[in-house]
């Protein structure tokens, strides 16, 4: 498993994973019965009687989206994917105040262009691999969740969001002096409409649990202990319905936004490099991380 891993690591790296195959072929019927899974950052629970998958971020202190880990989770995701009788996936995490901290601003600091290009397109491909699954996905979000971590949360099929006011969720970019992607921007435009979306991008707004549900950028509050199990519950209730008609309602609902970054994903990659190398969006990156670091002085 391991070493596996550690080759579909290197594939999903070089871009080659899709092309050849490989993975698809070596992964099969990984998790056909009650199955566990760790990899450094994440750890899979998959229950064969149910189909239903836990997916863990474990990666302290806030689970930020690095290249490493968006390469685990892009991996372990694919596998589920190709194992017929998972049907579900939760999304959580394990640490104790944090769902994810969003994009690993180290990763867009300092770098070489040819990492950010690497960044970016691993960055592209999580978000095309969830917000494309036929499994149903739950996000069952136990702490704060911005950026990179809203939209992890926005891709899936629905969220359940503990009930916490010190927890907060939404697209902080422009509190980075960064821009969300249009795709960024589409996930979220098809989840709370066009209006609120242009306030909240705007403003980078962080909305409270009570908040997000107003807006809907959550489906349901649970406290803190049961957001795993209204999570399992919300499962069940989608898993009844035959995953052919759901899965082929979900492809017609969500191929306009995903066929728009499939075909713009060289330009937007090309975009995000232009954009990150640029020495004054350096400089607000540099100082926002910065100011993460004094707010514990
Ligand atoms: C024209 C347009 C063309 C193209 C598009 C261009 C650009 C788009 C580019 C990028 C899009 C980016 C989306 C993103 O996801 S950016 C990331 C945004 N994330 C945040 O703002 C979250 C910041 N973090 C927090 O608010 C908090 O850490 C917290 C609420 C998640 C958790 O709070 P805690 O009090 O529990 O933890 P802290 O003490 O704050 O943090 C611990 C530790 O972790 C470091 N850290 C936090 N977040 C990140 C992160 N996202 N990346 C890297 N590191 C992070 C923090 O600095 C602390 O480090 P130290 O222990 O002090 O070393």
């Amino acid at each position: 498993m391991a070493a596996l891993l550690k080759r579909s690591a290197s594939l999903l790296r070089a871009g080659a994973l899709q092309k050849h195959g490989v993975l698809t072929k070596q992964a099969l019927c990984l998790f056909s019965t009650n199955m566990r899974m760790f990899t450094n950052k994440i750890s899979v629970e998959m229950d064969g009687t149910t189909g239903v998958a836990v997916l863990t971020m474990k990666s302290p202190p806030v689970n930020s989206l690095s290249l490493d880990f968006l390469t685990e989770f892009t991996i372990s995701l694919e596998k589920l994917e190709m194992d017929k009788a998972c049907r579900g996936v939760i999304l959580t995490s394990a640490l104790p105040r944090v769902f994810s901290a969003g994009l690993d601003i180290t990763e867009m600091c300092g770098k070489s262009a040819e990492h950010y290009a690497a960044f970016w397109r691993a960055v592209q491909e999580f978000w095309l691999k969830l917000y494309t699954s036929n499994m149903v996905t739950v996000a069952a979000i136990n702490g704060s969740c911005p950026a990179g971590g809203c939209l992890m949360a926005l891709v899936c099929d629905y969220r359940v969001m503990a009930d916490d006011p010190k927890f907060s969720i939404g697209l902080n970019e422009t509190k980075l002096g960064i821009v969300a992607p249009f795709w960024f921007k589409d996930t979220m435009t098809n989840t709370i409409g066009n209006r609120e979306t242009e306030k909240a991008l705007q403003l980078g707004y962080m909305y409270s649990p009570a908040d997000a549900l107003k807006v809907g950028l959550v489906d349901q509050l649970a406290s803190a202990d049961k957001v795993e199990t209204v999570a399992s519950t919300v499962m069940s209730e989608w898993l009844a319905i035959p995953d052919h008609a759901r899965h082929l309602t979900k492809s017609m609902m969500r191929k306009p936004t995903r066929d728009r970054l499939v075909t713009h994903r060289d330009a937007d990659i090309t975009s995000f490099v232009n954009f990150v190398t640029k020495d004054s969006i350096q400089k607000s990156l540099q100082m926002y991380l910065e100011s993460l670091k004094q707010r514990k002085r």
